[in-house]
């Protein structure tokens, strides 16, 4: 077992570059066929008493990183620290001592019990699995603990079936609760109540950690949730954090266009008031094949236009998406286009010129016919001549070659937004927008420099 710091200063939680990839696997010898990168290289801390947030779509690798921080699955790679300690090293009595420390409150409370025992039975038996062999004792902790989070010591007597769904859940907080970690991984806490209890619950999971000095990792696809509990957050895409940093300046400054779409889906209580429109269109790509560079470029909204043409923003990020669309494997079906129009002009689909398929297609896509600039439009023409004639590769190619973002040429870094000195407390974020923005401000400052010196 290794300690990078004593474990009195080290963060409760350090996780760095955690991996957790699924093999995908074909044939009777089980060959390799590929990867699931569920969780790619994710960075987290939470110290003591802090309560940090995972945010994310679903299927971009939240529950599996919590899972892989808990040893529940094995991470396939990086490390995770608990109070300096390399828990990905610990022997199985470690692991137990380890599993008391940090514990995990799951979605759905009524799968979490089971049916046939009391409450008291269920919420006592992480004591007994502790090695705590006085029933008696058991029974007064899970008491005193059911009262702890709002429920009648009676309640211990009662079965799952005769609790609601708010008091399962507060049941299962106790449970959680009884053998006094210093960590409590709540996976999506109050996503399956029912909204009238959902405040009540989060309350109290809020009140319980001040109360107990307890440290929470809330995972959540909800931001109201997290923003509602949390001191800091981090925003997962796809297996990777794509953001991080105190809620009020990741929610109030958002700095990665992942972060800024989220936030414009929430709903929010005054529909007069004005919001750009970011919204997130088409599907989380697969975690076996991620795009290349940014992975978010395929749906982003602000995905950085190539150099040399002259194009309107949204005319470009129609075209990015049609290209994108058009990689995929035979996700446009241009005979079924064709159909579509001849069954509006009432003639043969082999009577359609090719065309009017084209006009069609540009309508499906919302691609302005011609585009702005002349030169970028020769080459829409060109792919869709193609596309048209069944060449679905050759229109891909075209269109790849030519309308490549800088967003896909390599994976953004992570910065520092605040700079070095905010430590844990800073906001990073990892976007190529901030490498221009920040390779502008350098040519201003060479420019003031060079200025300064003609001027000398
Ligand atoms: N056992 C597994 N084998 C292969 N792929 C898996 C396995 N478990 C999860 N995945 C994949 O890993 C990715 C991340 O899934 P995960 O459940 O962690 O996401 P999530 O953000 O927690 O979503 P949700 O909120 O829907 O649970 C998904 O693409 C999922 O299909």
């Amino acid at each position: 077992m290794t300690a990078d710091r004593s474990s009195a200063d080290a963060p409760l939680l350090a996780v760095r570059g955690l991996e957790k990839h699924y093999r995908l696997t074909e044939g009777f010898w089980n060959r390799e066929a590929g990867r699931v990168r569920a969780v790619d290289g994710v960075d987290l801390t939470v110290e003591r008493g802090e309560a940090v947030g995972l945010v994310g779509e679903s299927g971009c690798g939240k529950s599996t990183a919590a899972r892989a921080i808990l040893r529940i699955d094995e991470p396939t790679g990086g490390t995770v620290r608990f109070r300096g300690e390399d828990v990905t090293e610990y022997d199985r009595p470690a692991l137990k001592r380890f599993r008391r420390r940090a514990q995990l409150l799951f979605q759905d409370p009524t799968s979490s019990f089971d049916p046939r025992r009391s409450i008291g039975e269920s919420v006592a038996e992480p004591l007994a699995v502790q090695g705590m062999a006085d029933r008696a004792r058991r029974r007064r902790l899970a008491e005193s603990t059911l009262e702890r989070v709002g429920l009648d010591r009676r309640d211990a007597d009662r079965y799952p079936h005769e609790l609601s769904g708010g008091e399962k859940q507060r049941a299962a907080l106790a449970r959680a609760l009884v053998v006094d970690p210093d960590l409590l991984v709540a996976d999506e806490p109050v996503s399956a109540l029912d909204a009238s209890v959902q405040a009540d619950v989060l309350g109290l999971l809020d009140r319980l950690r001040r109360e107990l000095d307890l440290a929470v990792l809330l995972i959540s696809h909800d931001l109201a949730v997290v923003r509602e509990v949390c001191d800091r957050v981090a925003v997962m895409y796809l297996g990777e954090v794509v953001e991080s940093g105190p809620v009020e300046s990741v929610f109030g400054d958002p700095q990665h266009p992942y972060t800024r779409a989220l936030l414009a889906s929430m709903p929010i209580p005054d529909p007069r008031v004005e919001r750009p429109d970011v919204r997130l269109r088409g599907e989380v790509p697969s975690a076996a094949d991620p795009p290349d560079g940014c992975r978010f470029h395929t749906r982003c909204p602000e995905v950085i236009p190539p150099e040399g043409y002259d194009l309107d923003g949204e005319d470009w990020r129609r075209l990015h998406r049609f290209r994108i669309r058009l990689g995929r494997e035979s996700s446009i079906d241009v005979g079924a286009v064709r159909e579509y129009v001849a069954a509006e002009r009432g003639v043969d689909p082999d009577d359609v010129a090719s065309e009017a398929v084209q006009t069609a297609l540009r309508r499906e896509f919302d691609l302005p016919e011609p585009l702005s600039d002349p030169d970028a439009e020769a080459v829409l023409d060109r792919a869709l001549g193609r596309l048209v004639a069944g060449d679905d590769a050759a229109a891909a190619e075209v269109l790849a070659r030519v309308f490549r973002s800088p967003c896909e040429a390599s994976s953004p870094r992570m910065r520092d937004l605040d700079g070095e000195s905010a430590g844990r407390d800073a906001h990073t974020a990892a976007c190529h927008l901030l490498d221009e923005a920040s390779a502008a401000d350098a040519d201003d400052v060479d420019r003031d420099a060079g200025a300064r010196d003609s001027a000398d």
